[in-house]
């Protein structure tokens, strides 16, 4: 299924090399404020296994492989050294989007968090035109939190004043982004302003969705992510058929500690087109993470791994029953794949 034959390191490989951290973040985002990560390390380097803690089992060992393919394998051929990257604003109130924007130094594109639940589209609306003041090129993510009426009322509000660089995953449904797509069109043609794009981030989650959605009409865009998808190799594979249809992907990371989002970056780094900024600035929105932050310059950040810190590593250990749910979980992925590979 993955394609590329890698075999299957055993799991006492895999254990040997495990640590299980948990890192605090800054802001409440995804409705978590500590991210949670299991570190493997291999002959090649480093790999993360991090699958959020509510995946089942079938669905984490996308990631575990993942992960062996970092630590066994190690990164594809890069074709550029830094990879351009957008600031991520959670659904915070419009005074904070200064300070946010601040951990990303040069980045002259943002990605907004809008349509969050409890809050309002006034709310969505200030803080959009907040970023606006200060950054070039903004594109907002629903996180499918929105209705179709209400993805067409809000879009067409959040275009009013500027372009949108595209809308991701403004509805949870395939079918409903499609009609989106459909009705913004109408839209476009009867202003004469342009369509607002659509990117599907949640509807691409297997190695057969993106291919889905796009075909359905549901996506301009695709959001792609390493560890979902099972990575870096099958990310490229992915890119390149998706690049057939004329959909570019945007690589995101997954709230990934420093040593995924190596992963990530690399995955970035080695693809022939990168027509937008990657979601990979992320790391700023951890208070400590288990290596040194990569220096963002001019928005761009160096596609090189990663070396974990021992001592933050020991300093952010998770605690002896997290650890001991981690390992649980490291054994039951690990038997899928090796099931996976008979
Ligand atoms: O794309 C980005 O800018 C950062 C990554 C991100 O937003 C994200 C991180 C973890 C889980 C979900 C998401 C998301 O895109 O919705
Ligand atoms: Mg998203």
């Amino acid at each position: 299924m993955s394609g590329e034959p890698m075999s299957l390191p055993p799991l006492a490989e895999l254990r040997a090399g495990a640590a299980v951290v948990s890192l605090p973040m800054r802001v409440r985002f995804r409705g978590i404020t500590t991210r949670e990560v299991l570190l493997l390390r291999g002959p090649a380097g480093y790999g993360e296994f991090a699958p959020f803690p509510e995946y089942a089992d079938a669905e984490a060992a996308a990631w575990l492989r993942s992960a062996i393919e970092a630590a066994w394998l190690g990164p594809p051929a890069a074709v550029r050294a830094t990879v351009p990257v957008n600031a991520t604003v959670p659904a915070v109130e419009a005074a904070r989007v200064p300070e946010i924007l601040s951990r990303f130094p040069g980045a002259r594109t943002a990605k907004v968090k809008v349509a969050e639940r409890g809050q309002s589209l006034a709310e969505d609306l200030a803080r959009v035109a907040a970023v606006r003041a200060h950054v070039e090129h903004v594109r907002v993510d629903a996180n499918g939190g929105w209705s179709l009426d209400e993805a067409e009322e809000a879009l067409l509000a959040l275009s009013s004043d500027g372009p949108l660089q595209y809308a991701e995953q403004p509805c949870a449904s395939v079918q409903e982004l499609v009609e989106l797509r459909r009705r913004l069109a109408d839209h476009a043609a009867a202003s004469g302003r342009v369509r607002v794009p659509i990117a599907a981030d949640e509807s691409i989650r297997r190695a057969e969705d993106p291919m889905r959605v796009v075909r359905a009409g549901g996506a301009d865009v695709a959001v792609v992510k390493v560890a979902p998808l099972g990575g870096m190799r099958a990310l490229l594979r992915l890119a390149a058929e998706l690049a057939g249809h004329g959909v570019p992907v945007v690589v995101s990371s997954a709230l990934d500690s420093a040593v995924g989002m190596g992963a990530g970056l690399a995955a970035a780094a080695a693809l022939p087109e990168l027509e937008y900024a990657c979601g990979l600035g992320t790391g700023g929105l951890f208070e400590a993470d288990v290596a040194a932050p990569r220096t963002m310059v001019d928005g761009a950040l160096p596609a090189s791994a990663v070396v974990p810190d021992p001592e933050r590593v020991a300093g952010l250990s998770a605690s002896p029953d997290r650890a001991q749910w981690w390992l649980g979980r490291l054994d039951r992925c690990h038997e899928l794949l090796s099931a996976d590979a008979e």
